[in-house]
């Protein structure tokens, strides 16, 4: 017979089982996400005509299906539409449509964070995240280069497929921030400059944004050589192939989004020293921007684990 002091354990224990299998099972939505975007789930919704699609016109759309597995999508579907991707419309007999979250995984939305979702999934992601306990345990500075024997820039420049897959994350990031940063609430930050760098502005969608919004400016991009390639600027947009560390062009402003964090307080230091010097010390309102990811411990489901930090 069991007692209350049991009750109350067996009750914690299965309360910690419950959760513990949340843990081990984590890897499921992400996968399932990668799987919606590689099947074009997403992109066969939206065209659909009628905003909510059947179950069986959703399969017999989807391009790549291998008929035999088509038994398979409802299960898909069932946890993508857990995890609020999909809706579930059972009235008009088994349909599915997008919500809002959903539609960032389209090809074509402005907004789309599909690239992000599937670099996030790439195995060389997978196996860096998975090397964290050895590189924990080594002398190299990343996990990046424990897993994968060179740092994350060098294995970019050796691998365009994997580095394709880095730089469409990022422009689709910096769409969204693009937008933000000439919006009313935040133009006056580049008002009365003339010129700006772009540190490690990969394929240049911020400073694209920024020249088209301020004509009179000189929008610079600075990026490694494999990034730039053949990138040609047009008026006052500019792509200069380089390192940040050996040389950042003279502007009176240098922008930096999402670069600090990928480097050591020392070479953040270095970094920062050569961003000051390229400022000519004449220059008015000479600024440098900095736009970082932040990690927030909110107590909540994840989603907002993430937030930019300007
Ligand atoms: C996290 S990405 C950020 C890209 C861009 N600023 C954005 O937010 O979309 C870091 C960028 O720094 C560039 N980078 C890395 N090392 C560099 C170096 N030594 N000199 C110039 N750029 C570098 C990478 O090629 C990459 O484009």
């Amino acid at each position: 017979m069991l007692n209350n002091n049991d009750i109350c354990a067996n009750d914690q224990l299965i309360q910690a089982e419950v959760q513990s299998w949340d843990y081990v099972l984590s890897y499921v939505l992400p996968s399932c996400i990668k799987c919606a975007i590689e099947l074009g789930i997403p992109d066969v919704l939206h065209k659909n005509a009628n905003p909510i699609m059947s179950l069986s016109d959703l399969v017999a759309n989807l391009p790549n299906l291998n008929p035999s597995k088509a038994s398979f999508i409802p299960i898909l579907m069932r946890i993508l539409v857990h995890s609020g991707l999909f809706n579930y419309h059972q009235q008009q007999g088994d349909g599915y449509s997008l919500t809002g979250v959903g539609r960032l995984l389209l090809e074509d939305d402005p907004f789309s964070k599909r690239s992000f979702f599937l670099f996030a999934e790439h195995p060389v992601v997978l196996n860096t995240t998975v090397s964290v306990s050895n590189w924990l345990r080594d002398d190299l500075p990343t996990a990046f280069e424990t897993a994968h024997g060179k740092s994350h820039w060098d294995y970019c420049a050796e691998e365009p497929e994997f580095s394709g897959f880095f730089d469409n994350a990022m422009t689709s990031d910096s769409r969204l921030i693009s937008n933000l940063l000439i919006s009313d609430c935040c133009k006056g930050v580049f008002e009365g400059l003339t010129s700006l760098v772009d540190v490690g502005g990969g394929t240049g969608t911020v400073a694209m944004a920024i020249a088209n919004a301020f004509p009179s400016l000189k929008s610079i991009v600075l990026d490694l050589p494999h990034v730039i390639g053949d990138r040609k600027g047009t008026g006052n947009l500019e792509f200069i192939a380089g390192s940040m560390f050996d040389k950042i062009p003279h502007a009176n402003a240098i922008l930096l989004k999402w670069i600090l964090h990928n480097w050591s307080d020392q070479d953040c230091v270095k970094l920062l020293k050569k961003c000051k010097e390229s400022i000519p010390s004449k220059e008015k309102g000479g600024k440098v921007i900095i736009i970082e990811i932040v990690m927030e411990d909110n107590n909540s489901n994840g989603s907002n684990l993430f937030k930019h930090n300007t």
